[in-house]
């Protein structure tokens, strides 16, 4: 094991699992940190999948430390710290508090934080994040019903967040190559930058930032700066020749969606859903306070529906989402949803469903916490960052996509399944 990574949310790892794998290395994610015994086999990347992203701070930094400590223990040379390509955070953190333990645990004396993902169109220029063609602050994300992102200006953003010096590797440096970018980590680390925002804007640049950050101790960013990575270890002779990927032998089964993601893409992916015919039960988290809602009545009507892929969502607009969380609290809301999502996977799973889509980070992170998996295989691809995956532990087995609320066409919900047949 060379390669350790530590991810705030469960798509998120899966996101960058799905990189390393299709980079060549041998990946493994587990959920959660994983005891002292815990058979990695012979994986050469091992993600671990946090539920850290919203938690309070120190709560994030104790967990983060934790699951670096047992990839270092494996064996880890260098860490990556995964958040997500549009920079979930408060002002509180996570992103900087965790970096900076991190840092400090691993005696790394610059730390680079790059969120670009190209391909689903996340950029940096002049540190400024760009989702598709409008700056962070302009993009859905200002509406999150967590960490709503109302400022792409990261170097601002990852300075409010952490006391250690936050500085720019800009787009001329990055552009030019890894021996510049190399340079440009010199210079920053000489006039006291402990973190440096890189610009990035295409697989070429995350290529480069990559091979430039081979002795960096600590990477920080989406799953596109991984990119670049696992060619180090490669060119250092320590990687196994690619093997053919195996078969992936998704569980027979029943099959549901779950939504819990509030994301301008999934809400498009759930109004093609519905107008493609697929019967869909809308939740509302007032509704579940209320005790209207419950998670055995979902699985029934999910059960009791006569379709092969029937869908439950709490997904709402953005007004919709502010009147519950007048209503509820923020994170009560959230809570409640994400409980009632987790109990209907568990129930479902017990009722031979063994094929679900899930949407939305916590959401993802709270049904397979509730279903008890510990580790996943990854599966191939639906779209750029979400890939089907298997569970290793639960019984029976159950094929899980994980999707991030921002990502995948808007079909998504009704072309998943062909890669399961
Ligand atoms: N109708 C709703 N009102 C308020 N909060 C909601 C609603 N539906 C879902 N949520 C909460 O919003 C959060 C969405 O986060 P997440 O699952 O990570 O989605 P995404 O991947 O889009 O960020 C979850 O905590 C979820 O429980
Ligand atoms: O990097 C990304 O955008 C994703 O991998 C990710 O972290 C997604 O989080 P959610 O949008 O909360 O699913």
């Amino acid at each position: 094991m060379f390669l350790g990574a530590v991810a705030d949310d469960l798509t998120g790892a899966t996101d960058l699992a799905l990189t390393l794998s299709r980079e060549g290395m041998r990946t493994v994610q587990v959920v959660g940190v994983p005891p002292a015994d815990f058979d990695l086999g012979d994986a050469e990347a091992v993600v671990v999948a946090l539920k850290s992203r919203t938690i309070p701070a120190v709560e994030a930094i104790n967990l983060s430390l934790d699951a670096a400590r047992a990839l270092l223990n494996a064996g880890a040379e260098q860490i990556i710290f995964k958040y997500c390509s549009t920079f979930d955070s408060t002002p509180q953190g996570n992103i900087g508090p965790v970096a900076e333990a991190l840092a400090d645990l691993l005696d790394a004396p610059l730390a680079l934080a790059c969120p670009a993902f190209p391909a689903n169109g996340r950029t940096v220029y002049q540190g400024h994040l760009f989702v598709g063609p409008m700056l962070l602050s302009d993009s859905p994300m200002k509406d999150h019903p967590l960490t709503p992102m109302t400022d792409a200006n990261l170097v601002r953003v990852l300075q409010r967040q952490t006391t250690s010096q936050v500085g720019l590797v800009p787009f001329t440096a990055v552009d030019e190559g890894s021996d510049a970018i190399a340079g440009a980590f010199d210079e920053a680390r000489a006039k006291g930058d402990r973190f440096v925002i890189v610009d990035a804007i295409t697989d070429a640049h995350l290529r480069a930032i990559g091979r430039a950050a081979r002795d960096m101790k600590l990477i920080t960013g989406g799953s596109g700066i991984a990119i670049g990575l696992p060619e180090n270890f490669r060119r250092a002779g320590k990687l196994a020749a690619k093997s053919a990927d195996a078969a992936f032998d998704a569980p027979v089964g029943r099959a549901a969606i779950l939504a819990g993601s509030c994301s301008a893409a999934t809400r498009r992916q759930i109004g093609v859903a519905i107008a493609a015919g697929i019967p869909a039960l809308k939740i509302d988290p007032i509704a579940i306070a209320e005790g209207r809602t419950t998670a055995a009545g979902v699985a029934d009507w999910l059960a009791s529906v006569n379709h092969p892929t029937p869908l439950a969502y709490s997904s709402a607009e953005p007004d919709e989402v502010r009147a519950a969380q007048e209503k509820l609290g923020r994170d009560r809301a959230g809570e409640l949803v994400e409980h009632l999502l987790a109990e209907t996977a568990m129930a479902l799973h017990r009722n031979g469903f063994s094929r679900l889509v899930v949407a939305g980070g916590e959401t993802s992170g709270a049904v397979v916490n509730g279903l008890g998996i510990a580790a996943l295989r990854i599966g191939p691809e639906i779209d750029p960052g979400v890939p089907w995956t298997r569970s290793l532990n639960a019984h029976p087995a159950i094929a899980l996509a994980l999707k991030s609320g921002n990502f995948g066409t808007d079909d998504f919900f009704l072309k998943a399944w062909d890669l399961l047949r």
